[in-house]
């Protein structure tokens, strides 16, 4: 059964079309991302899916049941962007109550409320209040509330803004080890983030679906993505394309290139990049396998 199936789904604020007659299927596993512009309609979608609003038209299903249905109690969860935890109360005493409003007694609810904190590495905070945590303490707190109940779906809107890059990894590490059990959706603005998370991206414009992009597919492509620290960038695309097998170098940002080619034999290519860089002293900060996400979604 499909984890999430909408069909022409379609909301409307008043005269605003917010989403436009969206159609997709997904499946449980690996975490998948939803990116688009300011406005693109994501909330809209994740509120849909979580059953905060209705469809002005169409249909969304989770596990085959609608989003607001009792089937799904404990099931789906999400972190809103603004999300904020109750600041009058510690945190165990509120993930207690979250617990039972699922339906656990007292004293599951504590115990999972417990087992979540720990997950993400607050468990000495417990009795802490949400105003004594930083910032980045109270998105993990956040996140454990969307975590109470095991639920088997989780969406997570822009689930690292605002975070420090110690702190994004955290998140990042805890999202990756818990995608075995939990599918993530993410809505994000940071392409490199999600590159490193998702193997699916969902990309929404002006309220409608456009392409799905799967990342995995990278690996199969003849693209290599290089990112140069210093080199001549006249001598490097020259020298580049004189290599055997290579159809195309394009300069895509100012200091990355991308490389098309048809060689059979990626890593003599790999080989004859680094000789290039050895003979001419350049120093590169990254050589990825296939195009990146922002490549893919927008050239
Ligand atoms: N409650 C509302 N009333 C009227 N219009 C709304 C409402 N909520 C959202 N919209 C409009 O619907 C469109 C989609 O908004 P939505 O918040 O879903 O986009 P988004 O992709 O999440 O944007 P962002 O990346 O900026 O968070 C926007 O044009 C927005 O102005």
């Amino acid at each position: 059964m499909s984890l999430i199936k909408c069909e022409q789904l379609s909301k409307s604020y008043g005269s605003k079309l917010a989403l436009n007659s969206v159609s997709i299927e997904l499946s449980s596993g690996s975490p998948i991302a939803l990116v688009g512009p300011n406005g693109a309609g994501k909330t809209t979608l994740f509120s849909l899916l979580c059953g905060y609003l209705l469809p002005s038209s169409g249909s969304v299903t989770i596990l085959g049941e609608k989003p607001s249905s009792k089937a799904l109690l404990g099931k789906v969860s999400s972190l809103p962007q603004d999300a904020t935890l109750d600041p009058n109360l510690n945190l165990i005493t509120q993930f207690t109550l979250f617990g039972t409003l699922q339906g656990l007694t007292a004293k599951a609810a504590k115990d999972e409320g417990l087992r979540v904190l720990s997950l993400v590495g607050l468990s000495d905070v417990s009795e802490q209040k949400p105003q004594s945590l930083s910032h980045g303490m109270g998105k993990r707190a956040s996140i454990a509330q969307a975590l109470i109940g095991s639920p088997q779906l989780v969406l997570l809107d822009e689930p690292t803004a605002g975070l420090d890059p110690a702190n994004a990894k955290v998140i990042r590490d805890l999202v990756k080890t818990l995608s075995t059990d939990i599918t993530f959706v993410i809505s994000s603005h940071n392409l490199d983030e999600l590159e490193k998370l998702c193997d699916q991206v969902l990309y929404l414009d002006q309220g409608q679906l456009g392409q799905s992009v799967s990342i995995q597919e990278n690996l199969t492509d003849e693209y290599i993505t290089v990112s140069m620290q210093s080199c001549d960038k006249t001598q490097l695309i020259s020298e580049i394309s004189a290599i055997n097998g290579v159809n195309s170098v394009t300069q895509k940002q100012e200091d990355e290139f991308l490389i098309h080619y048809s060689a059979n034999d990626v890593i003599e290519l790999e080989v004859q990049l680094f000789q290039l860089f050895s003979q001419n002293n350049w120093r590169y900060r990254a050589i990825l396998k296939g195009r990146s996400l922002e490549d893919k979604l927008f050239s």
